[in-house]
């Protein structure tokens, strides 16, 4: 089931520009994507997406689990804007980012946060500037030149990077940081940005399991805080299911549930995986129904 079909009453026509979230009718998507399909770039342009229909509302917070390979990445880079789909609808904020300009594209990024698995972050520069590198948008060039050489608000910087234990490292270069401190650092960035839709891939792959708690609520918070779209791809299915309350799951390019968490059953996630290895930390199958009982309750 997709959550398309989960609405009901007539579909407004798309607008032809996107709208502030504060400006959004009640009940308006931060995403509306309906049939879409989406091909690789270059090469054989092979279909990547393929009937996708996916509704996502200001405030949502969407787990996306699937095999490797299932497309979550591609969904990922194309809610983001960085993938421009091949056919379908695609409106975000209420209107289709592909029929503005490239200037006003650019703008509307400045609203959407993708967090790359691996983030990429100059290799010589210090955290701080990394990280308040994501104020640039918002910055006149002057500033950010400036910026370079003193950074703007390294307070601010210090704040993001202590909630994800890492204040520690702000004066650090970014090539001194190991795997999973490169990870949290680019998470940093998201929490300066004033993204409306946060779109983070695979935030825990380099994350020891205290980590990955405090990753996960730490982006669920600021999520929550800001009324903000939270849609993270998972390979842990079992914090996907204990940490959010929508879970979309993908395979083959093609979704195939999308549920409340409490109707995901073990069978479904059995069949999502079969003929795979089966996934980081997924749930031992008798403590499964126990944790969907728990999660139905919170
Ligand atoms: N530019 C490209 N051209 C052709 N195929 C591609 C291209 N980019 C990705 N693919 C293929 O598309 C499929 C989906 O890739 P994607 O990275 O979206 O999957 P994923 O679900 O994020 O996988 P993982 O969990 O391993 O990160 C994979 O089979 C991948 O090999």
């Amino acid at each position: 089931m997709d959550s398309s079909s989960k609405e009901d009453g007539a579909r407004a026509a798309p607008a032809a520009n996107p709208l502030p979230a504060s400006a959004l009718p009640q009940g308006a998507a931060v995403y509306r994507l309906e049939r879409l399909a989406v091909r690789h770039i270059g090469g054989t342009r092979a279909l990547a997406l393929q009937d996708i229909n996916l509704h996502i509302a200001p405030g949502e917070q969407v787990a996306l689990i699937g095999p490797s390979g299932a497309g979550k990445t591609t969904l990922l880079a194309t809610l983001a804007c960085a993938h421009q789909p091949d056919s379908g609808r695609f409106e975000t904020f209420g209107g289709d980012p592909w029929t503005l300009s490239d200037g006003e594209r650019h703008r509307l990024r400045a609203r959407l946060f993708l967090a790359p698995q691996t983030p990429p972050l100059p290799p010589r520069q210090r955290v701080v500037t990394a990280v308040l590198a994501a104020r640039l948008p918002h910055w006149s060039l002057w500033r950010a030149l400036l910026s370079l050489l003193r950074p703007a608000d390294p307070e601010a910087a210090f704040r993001a990077l202590s909630r994800f234990n890492l204040g520690d490292k702000l004066y650090a270069r970014v090539d001194r940081l190991s795997g999973g401190e490169r990870q949290r650092c680019g998470l940093a960035r998201l929490l300066l940005s004033t993204a409306q839709a946060l779109l983070v891939d695979e935030p825990l792959s380099a994350l020891d399991p205290a980590l990955s708690q405090l990753t996960l609520n730490t982006l669920q918070q600021e999520a929550a805080q800001r009324q903000a779209a939270l849609v993270c791809s998972l390979h842990q299915v079992d914090l996907a299911l204990s940490h959010f309350p929508r879970i979309v799951a993908l395979k083959e390019g093609r979704i195939v549930f999308d549920l409340p968490r409490a109707q995901v059953t073990e069978a479904m996630i059995a069949e999502l995986y079969l003929g795979e290895q089966p996934p980081a930390n997924s749930p031992h199958p008798h403590t499964l129904q126990d944790k969907l009982a728990v999660g139905a309750c919170l």
